[in-house]
């Protein structure tokens, strides 16, 4: 059995990362955290936990950490590289979901989470969490920056068009994507408030978000350009839909001569053709977010609206794919067992 600590266990992370782990045949939660919660028995605070999971939250401090296989950070930026070192040195493997482990450039890092890194050199050997793309690395590392939610999707969708280089033009890639209200977590907040979400849609972040440096580096990575090359840009633009749960994204590439002359519906079933959680939708489909929802699936639709225009649909749960159901699917490959392990749940209609 792996043991497992869990960082945050009040969160929508959190708890989707117990629902997931309380499933596992391999995994064992013997810690989860809470400094607001500490001594509350975790089924008190989430009854769909009642009878699967035994445990009360305690203090981030909690010794029992030390003792974990591995620790998962369900928390806010910044947290997890205050306590890797630590958590390292005793042995323990680290899969963050914030962001302090993506983002290559510390001065990016800086820059757009306006905190200094704690430990550069942990974040020189982390590896990006996304096993489509990155899956051999991820079996040998110690430490996973596990993607965002935003981020996922769009690297899924464009992933096929770059790979092959000059099918698209690669500077001008753009990625209109929306979540549910889960993505800004059950931390209080005005915006999404029932009467301020509901009933309402809307861009945000358009002067800048920081998903943007993320896509932007992993999509030159999956191009084979080098870091901050304008060969390959892409402009993002996330909303906010009233729905709880999902993340839909809309990419658009324009074609070259040569991306116009290709199958583009066989070079996605080509690429995706042994993942077992992307699904490549049949010509003509339009995927919707309830379709994945609760479960680590990714659909795609490829389409050609214009003989110059790749248009690309994907959709995600922002909760699993877009995060928990991830970062398992890396602890799978990080303790050698079969990657789908405890994450088959068939999406939940409607
Ligand atoms: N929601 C989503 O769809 C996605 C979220 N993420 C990322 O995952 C992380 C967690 O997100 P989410 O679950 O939505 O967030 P929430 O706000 O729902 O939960 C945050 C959790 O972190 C704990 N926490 C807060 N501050 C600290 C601290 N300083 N030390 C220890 N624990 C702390 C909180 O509990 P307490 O205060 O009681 O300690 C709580 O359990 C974030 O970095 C987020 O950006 C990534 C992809 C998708
Ligand atoms: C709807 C919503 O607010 N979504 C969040 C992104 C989800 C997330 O938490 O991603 P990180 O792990 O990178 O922070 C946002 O735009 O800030």
């Amino acid at each position: 059995m792996i043991k497992v600590g869990i960082v945050g266990g009040t969160g929508y992370t959190g708890v989707e990362l117990l629902r997931l782990l309380a499933q596992h045949p391999e995994a064992q939660v013997v810690a989860i955290t809470s400094r607001k919660e500490a001594g509350m028995p975790v089924a008190d605070m989430y009854p769909s936990l009642r009878g699967r999971v035994d445990l009360a939250f305690v203090t981030p401090d909690e010794a029992r950490l030390t003792e974990c296989d591995v620790v998962f950070f369900a928390t806010p930026h910044g947290v997890a590289m205050s306590q890797a070192r630590e958590l390292l040195a005793a042995g323990v493997k680290l899969i963050d979901l914030a962001a302090d482990f993506r983002l290559k450039d510390v001065s990016e890092f800086e820059r757009w989470y306006g905190m200094p890194h704690a430990c550069p050199d942990i974040l020189a050997e982390a590896v990006y969490g996304l096993p489509e793309l990155n899956r051999e690395a991820i079996r040998r590392a110690r430490v996973i920056g596990n993607p965002g939610c935003y981020p996922t999707s769009v690297q899924l969708g464009f992933a096929p068009l770059l790979r092959t280089p000059g099918l698209v033009d690669a500077a001008h890639l753009i990625a209109n994507c929306a979540s549910g209200v889960s993505g800004a977590g059950r931390k209080a907040e005005v915006h999404t408030l029932l009467a301020e979400a509901s009933d309402n849609f809307k861009a945000y972040g358009v002067k800048g978000h920081r998903h943007g440096p993320e896509i932007n580096q992993q999509l030159r990575q999956i191009a084979g350009v080098p870091a901050g090359s304008p060969e390959v840009n892409c402009l993002f633009v996330p909303h906010l839909i009233p729905a709880i749960r999902g993340i839909h994204s809309t990419l658009y590439a324009r074609l070259t001569p040569q991306g116009q002359a290709a199958d583009l519906q066989g070079l996605f079933e080509e690429f995706y053709r042994n993942e077992p959680f992307v699904d490549v939708m049949p010509p003509g489909s339009a995927p919707e977010t309830r379709s994945v929802r609760a479960s680590n699936f990714v659909r795609i639709a490829v389409h050609k609206p214009m003989p110059d225009l790749a248009m690309v649909l994907v959709v995600e749960d922002n909760l699993t794919k877009g995060a928990s159901g991830q970062a398992v699917q890396c602890m799978n490959l990080m303790f050698g067992l079969e990657e789908t392990v405890g994450l088959l749940q068939v999406p939940v209609l409607p």
